[in-house]
């Protein structure tokens, strides 16, 4: 009876104390979560990482506020191989054939939600943020002939015409002379370059950021604001899905906006509707993106998406390109001298150079693949693909089963850096492995093989990037046409450019002086003198 007694009493307090109430909750939801984080370790254990990356994302977490996640990827893969467990269901894939193999037109692997990052204007879907296969093939279809240049007329037009306002705005106000001297900011400029030539190849509208020299409806500013928030995000995919709803769906650009990429968004509707209407008076189709966009029957939603997610993926990514390409030439000066000799020599060159002829300069075109393997432009994004249901095995070796989220661009540094395919220098910026590579007598072998990881850059398969035909033929007409015309040295020695990668890179504070050189370039093909300004205008 006493025993009984105490145990009802027992029973009683424990029910009756809020506290210890409290505690056994706060103890069930511990042994919960545990059990299921055991869960989750267990089912990809035999995938090698840090140990703390099965239980926990923390460690993504805590790269995601540094400055070179790319180099923290690199990192696992130098230390625990091709097939790296970064957190739990997320793992890094540093394999070229494999790579290439899960991302095959015939894969059955799909975008993950990650993707979701990248639908600009819910609920409608851009080429980059559909995951249905079927939807996205036809989708693809119908929108590569406009980027392949089948609008009609010549991207070069459109280049030329953003070249020209660059070297207008050089010439009005950023030429320093030994009296005076007049920084320019290359990683804005860059970027202004990028967004007006892509306004004259999408839509045959200038933009109008280099004419204005400013951050045109503070685009950049935005840009520089959103991206680490979505970079964030985009690591921790629950979370992006509450992007679609009220407060932080007030964080994504929409069309009307004043500011941000919604400005653009709600120009391109503008533009878009005006062509709609004009094509239905019979007006002489134009020869841009956006009209082969028309010519395959997309829908005006879809027209909306497509035109306007170029500048999304296309601007940050070319502008990239080319302001690396000149922080490796200014902090390499036998590289930027080879260079500018190699342009100085080249008899009878357009101005501004034609794609043609820039892809006759083989140390341009070396220097510009070094580039892109030195600093690849979306090293910092995971773009995660997800394994099918069955599950798959990585390398011969690794069963992933169904779900799990495999990074397709995370083990890129890692591999535009192997030294088994680069060579021991691979640490190192050095076009000329590039050419040395040709003259082997291998049947070509060696530079396959470093061309098979430098096409990675790009994505592949079915996922593959269609407007890199578009980034480097703006990469490859502009940098020799400045090169040819100006000297440029940085004026910040100890930190040349500000750098944060955030799925692409976030750069600013890029400071050079630009200097008029003493060479004499005649009036070519396309018509861009010495003195560009006039044509900058009636352009
Ligand atoms: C150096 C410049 C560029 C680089 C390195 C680059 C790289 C990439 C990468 C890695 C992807 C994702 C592949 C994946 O999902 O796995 C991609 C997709 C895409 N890029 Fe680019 N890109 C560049 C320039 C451009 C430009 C200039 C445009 C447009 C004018 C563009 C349009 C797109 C589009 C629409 C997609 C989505 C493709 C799809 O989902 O099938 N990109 N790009």
């Amino acid at each position: 009876m006493p025993l009984q007694e105490s145990l009802a009493h027992w029973g009683e307090s424990l029910i009756n104390s809020p506290r210890t109430i409290i505690f056994y909750l706060l103890s069930a939801l511990f042994l919960i979560n545990t059990a299921q984080r055991i869960r989750r370790w267990y089912r990809l254990w035999h995938i090698p990482g840090p140990w703390i990356c099965g239980f926990t994302s923390l460690w993504l977490l805590r790269k995601c506020f540094g400055p070179r996640i790319d180099l923290s990827w690199k990192e696992l893969v130098d230390k625990y191989g091709p097939v790296v467990r970064m957190a739990p269901n997320e793992i890094i894939l540093a394999d070229v054939d494999e790579l290439l193999r899960i991302q095959s037109p015939r894969s059955v692997y799909r975008k993950d939600d990650w993707y979701l990052i990248g639908q600009i204007n819910p609920p409608f879907h851009n080429l980059l943020s559909m995951q249905d296969k079927d939807v996205r093939r036809e989708r693809k279809r119908k929108i590569t002939p406009g980027y392949n240049g089948r609008g009609g007329d010549d991207f070069e037009q459109g280049l030329n015409k953003g070249i020209a306002r660059w070297i207008e705005l050089i010439e009005r106000k950023y030429l320093s002379t030994p009296a005076e001297g007049k920084p320019l900011d290359l990683a804005l400029h860059s970027h202004y370059y990028a967004l007006d030539s892509l306004g004259e190849m999408a839509y045959s509208r200038q933009l109008g950021f280099l004419e204005s020299d400013t951050d045109k409806h503070r685009i950049l500013e935005t840009n520089e604001k959103l991206m680490p928030v979505m970079f964030l995000f985009s690591n921790f995919i629950w979370l992006t899905k509450y992007l679609r709803y009220w407060p932080l769906v007030l964080l994504l650009p929409r069309d009307g906006d004043k500011s941000g990429f919604g400005a653009i968004m709600g120009f391109s509707s503008s533009i878009i509707d005006q062509r709609l209407a004009e094509l239905a008076q019979q007006a002489k189709p134009k020869g841009d993106i956006l009209q082969a966009f028309i010519n395959e029957k997309l829908h005006p939603d879809a027209l909306r998406e497509e035109v306007t997610i170029q500048f999304f993926v296309g601007s940050d990514t070319t502008a990239s390109l080319i302001r690396m390409t000149f922080l490796a030439l200014l902090t390499n000066p036998r590289v930027y001298m080879t260079l500018q000799s190699e342009i100085n020599n080249a008899a009878n060159l357009s101005s501004p150079i034609t794609a043609t002829e820039s892809r006759q300069l083989p140390y341009l075109q070396a220097v510009i693949r070094e580039s892109l393997r030195f600093y690849p432009p979306v090293a910092a994004g995971v773009f995660y693909k997800d394994v099918p249901a069955e599950g798959d095995v990585l390398c011969d070796k690794y069963f992933l089963p169904g779900g799990t989220k495999v990074s397709t661009i995370a083990g890129l540094t890692a591999l535009l850096r192997d030294k088994r395919v680069f060579g021991e220098d691979a640490e190192c910026f050095w076009p000329e492995r590039w050419i040395e590579a040709e003259k082997l007598l291998d049947g070509g072998e060696k530079l396959r093989l470093m061309t098979k990881s430098l096409d990675l850059c790009f994505g592949a398969g079915q996922f593959a990037c269609p407007g890199k035909g578009i980034a480097l033929m703006s990469a490859g007409k502009v940098i020799p046409e400045l090169l040819r015309r100006y000297n440029f040295s940085i004026l910040n020695p100890a930190e040349p450019m500000k750098l944060r990668g955030a799925v692409a890179w976030l750069a600013h504070d890029f400071w050079v002086r630009v200097e008029k050189r003493p060479v004499h370039i005649t009036t070519g093909t396309n018509g861009l003198s010495e003195s560009s300004g006039a044509m900058a205008r009636e352009a």
